[in-house]
């Protein structure tokens, strides 16, 4: 099994340079699927697996995808095949986001229903009564959700019951090749939004408000590839900062945007961490003692819920009550038993969770559960007395690209390692 060992106590120093964004580049590689005419090349692709999976749900829909060298190049102009199998979309919820695409260029799109998600349940019905408001017929059963439309998506009027990330980006997909003019109101307005639709109206499409509560999207007739760079990584970014902070350090953060970290970084100037804006990033200083703040997630601007985990940790390191308040996820607190597990001073109480610290924090042997506890359970460890050692990171692959590297560049004691656990020997020698 693969871990990574954590040595605590050391200071983290140096620079660190942020990879293009997880959430970003899989709307963006979703909607290349919309373009019949030409390629598209997508620059600043992160070597994620979440990354090659989705390459894999392009291909499997007749797509020809080639990456190399942080560059993706997409040719969908052969005719599309409709079905991203349960295998992908098990593997990465993401993988529905290519039926927004499907139904405007084919017509049709089969997708399996997501399962289950670690962070709670993750229902898609804002992204059905979008496709549904625009003319398709939606079936769910055998664990597929079948979407139809005879002569084509018209455009409608939509308003969102939450302002749901995927929702926004599906049905903005959608719009572009629907006849008419489609309005989408109370939409997301994360960063990764504006970079979807950036992408799109290069492409020849016609959408307006990204990044502000109402979207507007006058449907074309055709799409073509277009040539793109991926925005920076806002929550790897912050994970960085929390890791200079967390360990007393001063890094300087390469390619963070101030503007897409807005909340993050009022929260940790407010906890007595010192950043600032440098040419080409966000240096972080931590200070010799944390103060305890209180913390809400929110749709962007708010606080990102991407970011919970990590400030979490944070708060396990400074001095007094502090509480988390998760709004948007109904169950992303599994990291907190690990944390427990590393003798932290926490406990949930309904939707918060309230720290008391500074936690005398120990080496322990945690396992991930999702991608960004991951992370955070890696930070704690940078902190902790002794070794930790951090399981499943399958969910850290997800969403960093060689954590532990960056990490050890900037002088953490850190390394990944595959280790043969005794149940594994016992599976060895049955298997002998
Ligand atoms: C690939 C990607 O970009 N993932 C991000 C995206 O996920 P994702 O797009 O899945 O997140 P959403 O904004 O859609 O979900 C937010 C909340 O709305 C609920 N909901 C969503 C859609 C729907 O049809 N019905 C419904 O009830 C969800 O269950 C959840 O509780 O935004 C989340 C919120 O910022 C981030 O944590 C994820 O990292
Ligand atoms: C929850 C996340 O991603 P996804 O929506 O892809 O599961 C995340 O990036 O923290």
């Amino acid at each position: 099994m693969e871990k990574i060992i954590v040595r605590g106590g050391k200071r983290l120093s140096g620079t660190v340079k942020v990879e293009g964004a997880k959430n970003a580049v899989l709307p963006v590689l979703a909607a290349t699927l919309l373009a019949s005419d030409g390629k598209s090349i997508i620059h600043d692709v992160p070597t994620l697996s979440d990354v090659y999976t989705i390459n894999e749900v392009l291909r499997n829909l007749n797509a020809e995808v080639a990456f190399h060298n942080n560059q993706v190049t997409v040719d969908a102009s052969k005719e599309l095949l409709e079905e991203a199998p349960f295998e992908y979309v098990r593997k990465m919820r993401a993988s529905v986001l290519v039926m927004g695409s499907l139904l405007a260029r084919t017509g049709r799109a089969r997708v399996a229903l997501p399962g289950g998600c670690a962070i709670g349940s993750r229902p898609i019905d804002q992204h059905l009564k979008g496709f549904e408001a625009m003319g398709a017929k939606v079936k769910v059963g055998n664990g597929f959700i079948d979407a139809e439309v005879e002569g084509g998506l018209k455009g409608a009027r939509v308003y969102l019951d939450f302002p749901s990330v995927g929702a926004t980006e599906n049905i903005m997909m959608a719009a572009t090749l629907a006849e008419g003019t489609t309005i989408l109101e109370n939409v997301a307005k994360e960063p990764e939004i504006v970079d979807l639709a950036n992408l799109l109206n290069k492409m020849g499409a016609k959408v307006k408000g990204a990044g502000t509560a109402t979207i507007k999207i006058e449907g074309v007739k055709k799409l073509y590839g277009a040539e793109h760079t991926i925005i920076p990584d806002r929550i790897e970014a912050g994970t960085f900062m929390t890791a200079a902070a967390i360990t007393r350090g001063n890094v300087l953060v390469r390619g963070a945007v101030p503007e897409h970290l807005t909340s993050l970084i009022a929260k940790m100037v407010e906890m007595g961490v010192e950043i600032t804006e440098e040419e080409d990033g966000l240096r972080v200083i931590g200070p010799e003692k944390l103060k305890a703040v209180d913390i809400k997630t929110m749709p962007h601007p708010g606080f990102p819920t991407d970011m919970q985990s990590q400030m979490m940790a944070l708060l396990l390191r400074a001095e007094g009550t502090g509480m988390i308040t998760e709004t948007v996820f109904e169950n992303r607190f599994m990291h907190v038993e690990e944390f427990r597990r590393m003798n932290a001073n926490i406990k949930i109480e309904g939707r918060s969770v309230i720290t008391n610290g500074p936690s005398d924090l120990q080496g322990a042997e945690v396992a991930a559960t999702d991608l960004r506890a991951a992370a955070a359970l890696i930070l704690t460890g940078l902190v902790a007395d002794g070794i930790t050692r951090v399981t499943e990171l399958k969910h850290l692959d997800r969403g960093y690209v060689n954590f532990h590297g960056k990490l050890a560049a900037l002088g953490a004691d850190i390394e990944r390692v595959t280790e043969v656990t005794p149940t594994e020997t016992i599976a060895l020698d049955i298997n002998a």
